[in-house]
């Protein structure tokens, strides 16, 4: 048991699959895993842990923003043993060729956060993923005739921003889409010495002004969890 988390020690897979959403896990953990158990209720972060095509899996929602999402990341790693732990989030999208649907395989990130930047005085320390888990996701996704980006994104403490200038100005340096928690992943995965990757379904588009309900969010990406699930099990 950890301060967020009431599962018992070897609950939760070494392999872990990170939505913002819980009930992203759920849909997850009911759609396309085995013999699924929850494990976790505290504040209705649902985690499972089950089966994908015979290798051992958990999923286990973060929450929004990198607060929240850097908690339940700590005390996987820390308290429970996770080794590779890969994001599947939301993002919108700043790129007109990038479109609604499109899956983002996250290569680095840049952020706004100072979470990170109060632990590098004077330093800017680079977010990235692991080349592994990247080069994997990546074969995956192409074997599934996925139309798959690769490249920076923004990992932004702001969803509802004013500047949405500085936003397009990292865009015209080739930043792909914006979201919330990667960033964080990617520090604390370097901090730790464990792997982290994160895939994102493009859920609004901030050029064409294009969304998905809440529901789709939801339910519907599937093409990212199951790259996810394959990157990690295969
Ligand atoms: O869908 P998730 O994984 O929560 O990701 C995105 O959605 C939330 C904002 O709506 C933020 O957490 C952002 O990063
Ligand atoms: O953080 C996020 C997530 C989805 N869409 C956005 O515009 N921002």
């Amino acid at each position: 048991m950890s301060f967020h988390i009431e599962a018992k020690a070897g609950e939760i897979a070494e392999s872990i699959l990170l939505p913002g959403d819980p009930l992203r896990a759920k849909y997850i953990a009911e759609t396309f895993l085995e013999d699924a158990v929850c494990y976790n209720h505290v504040r209705g972060m649902l985690g499972y842990t089950g089966t994908y095509r015979g290798s051992r899996v958990s999923v286990q929602g973060t929450g929004m923003g990198m607060p929240s999402a850097s908690i339940y990341i700590h005390e996987l790693i820390n308290s429970y043993g996770a080794k590779n732990l890969v994001r599947i989030g939301t993002c919108g999208a700043i790129q007109a060729d990038v479109k609604i649907r499109d899956v983002i395989i996250a290569q680095a990130a840049a952020t706004d956060s100072a979470i990170i930047r109060n632990s590098f005085p004077g330093y800017d320390f680079p977010q990235i993923g692991n080349f592994e888990l990247i080069k994997k996701a990546y074969e995956v996704g192409k074997a599934k005739g996925l139309n798959l980006h690769v490249g920076n994104v923004l990992s932004s403490d702001i969803f509802y921003s004013d500047d949405n200038a500085s936003v397009f100005k990292l865009g015209q340096h080739g930043v792909l889409a914006v979201e919330m928690e990667t960033a964080g992943l990617y520090y604390l995965a370097a901090k730790f010495g464990v792997s982290g990757l994160s895939l994102l379904t493009v859920s609004d588009h901030l050029v064409t002004g294009e969304q998905t309900t809440a529901l789709e969010r939801q339910t519907t990406f599937n093409d990212m969890i199951e790259v996810a699930l394959d990157t990690v099990t295969r």
